[in-house]
């Protein structure tokens, strides 16, 4: 079902990358990780010049059947309520990406809601949210499908469009519990120490999710040494058209940048699928949801911010963008010990 062509990028250019930016007017490696950064873009364009062009954020909005169990501390209809506040401008991401001038692309992947027509709302819906993944298959095959198909199609466009670099972010009420299920299949990690707070639960309600989850899970045990299987048994319609999107931006050689806990968990799956991903992924921040930075060591991943945000929609990566930016600044406009005349060490 899967045909997506991702490749290592030759690592012919890293000398002459290396060489480049340790002959800045710097002491060596003094722009640390703003210095690998910089590398992997290049190695990611083939280029000792690289740019940043049409950076966009797709935001997938779906809802899940689970969410009737009471595992978020907050109600459904949030999820269609906050696509509208999405299109008003008032949310997190949109405040960011205005701010930082990025392209921000609303989709309804499976909200639990008719949308009116909507100019600036993209209609990708599979359903009206999934099935309760409690007692069924969260969504069929050819609704998986679909999903990945769509994701892959938006990243196409933007590609078409002129975009190299691409964020994910996403909404759906009860989509933390989909991503622990998710992590403890893909990394053998405890479910317990896979599940945090999402949106806020209490101690009674955290109890709650942690005996809901652990019954999700046992639910679909058989099908934990078949990742794939078990992504479609519990993900969300915005987690599955995430997939297809991250896998189409690496094919498509663009840099991938990935939010937090819910991001990073359909990462996983991507990761799990086709390794040589990792070449083009830059993770933006460690989110404050219990699990994420085991989540994230478990992939090898070093994430830019640590700024305990608990929020998704990819705030992450709108926030980390002008660091990126940074990182493509100076390997591209700082002076050389040379063209600047300065002394190297003696
Ligand atoms: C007003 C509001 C805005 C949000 N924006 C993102 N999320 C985040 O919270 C949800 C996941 O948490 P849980 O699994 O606990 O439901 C997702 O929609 C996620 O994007 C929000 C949540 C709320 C309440
Ligand atoms: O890290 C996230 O993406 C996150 C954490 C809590 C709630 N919503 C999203």
């Amino acid at each position: 079902m899967l045909d997506f062509h991702i490749h290592q990028p030759d690592s012919s250019l890293l000398e002459a990358i290396k060489h480049k930016i340790d002959f800045k007017t710097k002491p060596l490696g003094a722009l640390g990780r703003l210095e690998d950064l910089s590398k992997k873009i290049c190695l990611i364009q083939q280029t000792t010049t690289p740019e940043l062009t049409h950076p966009t954020i797709l935001v997938f909005a779906g809802d899940h059947g689970l969410a009737r169990e009471g595992v978020s501390a907050f109600p459904q209809e949030v999820t269609h309520q906050m696509v509208m506040n999405f299109l008003a401008g008032g949310a997190a991401i949109s405040v960011f990406c205005k701010l930082h001038q990025l392209n921000l692309q609303i989709i309804d992947a499976g909200v639990n809601y008719t949308f009116e027509t909507l100019p600036n709302l993209i209609n990708k819906k599979v359903g009206y949210g999934t099935k309760n993944s409690l007692t069924e298959e969260a969504m069929t095959p050819q609704e998986l499908e679909q999903a990945i198909q769509a994701g892959t199609q938006l990243v196409l466009q933007q590609r078409e469009s002129g975009c190299n670099i691409i964020g994910f972010g996403e909404m759906g009420i009860g989509n933390t519990s989909a991503a622990s299920l998710l992590m403890a299949a893909l990394t053998g990690i405890s479910i317990n120490d896979c599940i945090g707070r999402g949106t806020g639960v209490d101690e009674k309600g955290l109890a709650h999710k942690v005996k809901i989850l652990q019954a999700v899970y046992d639910h679909h045990q058989d099908k934990t040494s078949d990742p794939m299987a078990f992504f479609r048994s519990v993900a969300g319609y915005e987690m599955a058209m995430m997939l297809g999107a991250m896998l189409q931006a690496a094919e498509s050689k663009m840099i991938l940048l990935v939010d937090g806990f819910i991001a990073s968990s359909v990462y996983l799956m991507a990761h799990r699928l086709y390794p040589a991903i990792e070449a083009y992924a830059i993770f933006c921040h460690q989110s404050n949801e219990q699990g994420h930075s085991k989540m994230l060591e478990s992939v090898s991943a070093n994430s830019i911010l640590h700024l305990d945000l608990r929020l998704g929609e990819g705030t992450g990566c709108a926030l980390a963008y002008p660091l990126i930016q940074s990182s493509v600044a100076f390997i591209n406009d700082m002076a050389s010990f040379e063209s600047a005349a300065v002394s190297q060490k003696s």
